[in-house]
């Protein structure tokens, strides 16, 4: 999160009161029953402070035994209502704090999922769930904390401050004049508890993401028998998080002496005085009483009114973070605005495009190319040549740093990015799939398909070959992202997917590397055949598949190094040659059709 995000205490009020009144008002009715709840609680407090200075002057003073009956009736009354007002507020508190909570996780994830797919480069997924839901709770704590607790404990202190000016208005002005003191230095821990918290977050979301990342791989690191490095990189992460957590606490625990030296002097100061005034001056033991039962009932309210402070700056780094991902602009232009796109035959154009991630060298150097509306074009290049961030720009996934990119003779960059991702199909290298049916998953290519339109989407995919073994067929469910299929299985419903879309375009992204030979013929026979009136591009390893494509570009470390059929690069590539391990002097006779028809069947 950036440098000048980052609140001083006397911004944080803004940000509070932009907390309360954006996520308080939903939920309004339910908060006002719990306040009056809250009222009721303070008020029954109060009572008991107020009617000690009876219940003693009756039966020490006056000794008169009757008055008890009232005074004990009056007591149990009072701590029925303080029960009662207790349970209401516990209930309708926690249901606003769950609200919010889920109001806010939400409101987080949303925008996570519409911001700018360069948000998410190098950022590990675990990291953004286990931030969206610490700092949604830190978020309801706060309002919580300020509106429902913080209030419960003024109205408390409000009512029992009173009956302590009543029963002796000299008394409650010495106790007022430590509080400066003590709020002095309560701010002075605050400030510190506060710089402490800033890490503590980034440390809970590296604990979850190293750990998520662990069992993401546990294959891996079982074959390399890595555990005990996954152990130790888990470990060095809990405890830093634990020395961060240890220190805020020894920071905030610095309170309780503070707090309870400061009400032990007000106690002791308190006996001598009303000792003096008790024998000297004939102030009753019925109001020494009252005074002393309301300081004393004040003391945990104020403490935690001392401390609350200490609390919220602590949640407010948290509250911060989430306001920082709510407030990023989503991806740069509206998934709405700009031109719209119709009638889309699906050439596509590069005109001097070049695009960095931020490192060292740019992914890609001013690239230019065109591919026609209905060719089949296949991209080949080595590991880290710029492929997929083709394909990334294609969809509009990031914007080019130089450049433009064309959809027939249009601009991507003034299309609506809705109409972008309409026009084009993605298979892509890391397949997704949500839980539900292999059809459900297919049908998110179109919503509004048919079932036999799914079928046959099914069926060139290569998926009807599969499911027609399941018992449930098509129906059955695929198990949380697809853990229930194989991976070549999910790379052809994610094809199956793509073809149902009926885009004019459409793009693998090494979408059938997991599939056997004759799977893999089968699906890019169907991508390939001319019958298949769309736009193609096919960024694969295999031979086979690439033979079989209209046109060849071979990108080598962000350029466009050639192009051509395979037999025109086979013969004048060095790049291509080594790509494919082939031969010079290899036979290269066919045309790409013919190799398209001999290779494929
Ligand atoms: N998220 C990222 N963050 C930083 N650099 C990246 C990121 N993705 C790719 N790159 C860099 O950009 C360059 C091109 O990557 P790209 O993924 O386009 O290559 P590719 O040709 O598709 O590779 P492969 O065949 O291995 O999938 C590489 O040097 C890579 O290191």
């Amino acid at each position: 999160m950036s440098a000048k995000r980052r609140i001083s205490a006397a911004l944080a009020y803004p940000l509070v009161k932009r907390l309360i009144l954006e996520n308080l008002p939903p939920h309004i009715k339910l908060y006002l029953a719990g306040l009056l709840c809250t009222i009721a609680g303070a008020a029954a407090t109060s009572g008991f402070a107020w009617i000690m200075r009876d219940m003693i002057n009756s039966i020490y003073i006056d000794r008169n035994a009757a008055a008890v009956w009232g005074i004990s009736a009056a007591i149990i009354g009072l701590s029925a209502v303080k029960g009662i007002a207790a349970y209401g507020q516990t209930i309708t508190t926690g249901n606003v704090r769950r609200a919010i909570v889920s109001d806010l996780q939400h409101r987080q994830f949303s925008r996570l999922m519409r911001l700018d797919i360069g948000h998410f480069v190098n950022q590990h997924p675990a990291k953004f769930i286990s931030k969206i839901m610490f700092n949604a709770r830190a978020g309801a704590s706060v309002i919580i904390t300020l509106t429902s607790n913080t209030a419960s404990d003024v109205l408390t202190l409000v009512g029992l401050a009173s009956v302590m000016v009543v029963q002796d208005p000299t008394m409650s002005l010495v106790s007022a004049a430590a509080l400066p003191v003590i709020f002095l230095s309560v701010s002075t821990i605050t400030r510190k508890i506060k710089s402490l918290a800033r890490g503590e977050t980034e440390l809970a979301a590296q604990v979850q993401s190293i750990g998520t990342e662990a069992i993401d791989g546990i294959r891996t690191i079982k074959s390399f028998q890595l555990e005990d490095k996954a152990i130790a990189s888990f470990a060095k992460a809990v405890r830093k998080m634990e020395r961060r957590g240890v220190q805020i606490n020894r920071t905030s625990a610095l309170m309780s002496p503070l707090m309870e030296t400061g009400g032990g002097f007000i106690i002791g100061l308190f006996l001598i005085y009303a000792s003096w005034q008790t024998l000297g001056n004939g102030k009753t033991p019925g109001e020494f009483m009252a005074f002393i039962t309301a300081f004393l009932l004040a003391y945990e309210p104020a403490k935690r009114l001392a401390r609350v402070n200490v609390d919220i700056q602590k949640l407010m780094v948290a509250v911060e973070q989430m306001y920082d991902l709510i407030d990023t602009p989503e991806q740069r232009q509206l998934a709405t605005a700009g031109e719209r796109l119709t009638g889309v035959e699906g050439g596509i154009r590069f005109e001097d495009v070049a695009f960095s991630y931020g490192g060292n060298s740019p992914a890609l150097h001013g690239v230019s190319f065109e591919v026609r509306p209905r060719e089949k074009l296949a991209i080949v290049g080595r590991s880290g040549a710029g492929k997929t961030t083709i394909v990334n720009l294609i969809l509009r996934l990031m914007e080019p740093d130089r450049g433009r990119i064309f959809i027939d003779d249009k601009d991507i960059a003034k299309i609506s990015l809705a109409d972008v991702r309409d026009n084009i199909a993605l298979v892509s290298q890391d397949i997704f799939l949500f839980e539900g049916s292999i059809r459900d998953n297919i049908r998110d290519g179109r919503p509004n398909a048919t079932d036999q339109e799914i079928d046959s989407a099914a069926e060139l995919a290569r998926v009807t070959s599969f499911a027609s073994n399941l018992e449930s067929g098509l129906d059955t469910l695929v198990g949380p992202g697809g853990a229930n299929l194989s991976g070549g299985q999910k790379q052809r419903v994610a094809i199956a997917r793509a073809l149902l879309k009926d885009a004019p375009v459409i793009v693998y992204d090494e979408a059938t590397s997991a599939l056997d030979g004759e799977n893999e013929r089968a699906v890019m026979e169907a991508a390939f055949d001319d019958a298949f009136q769309r736009t193609v591009i096919c960024i694969a390893h295999r031979l086979s598949t690439i033979k079989a494509a209209d046109r060849i570009l071979v990108f080598d470390a962000g350029i466009l190094a050639d192009s051509g059929t395979h037999e025109e690069l086979a013969r004048r590539s060095e790049i291509y040659r080594s790509i494919f391990h082939l031969e010079t002097s290899a036979p290269l006779v066919e045309s790409g059709k013919k190799l398209r028809q001999s290779v494929l069947r």
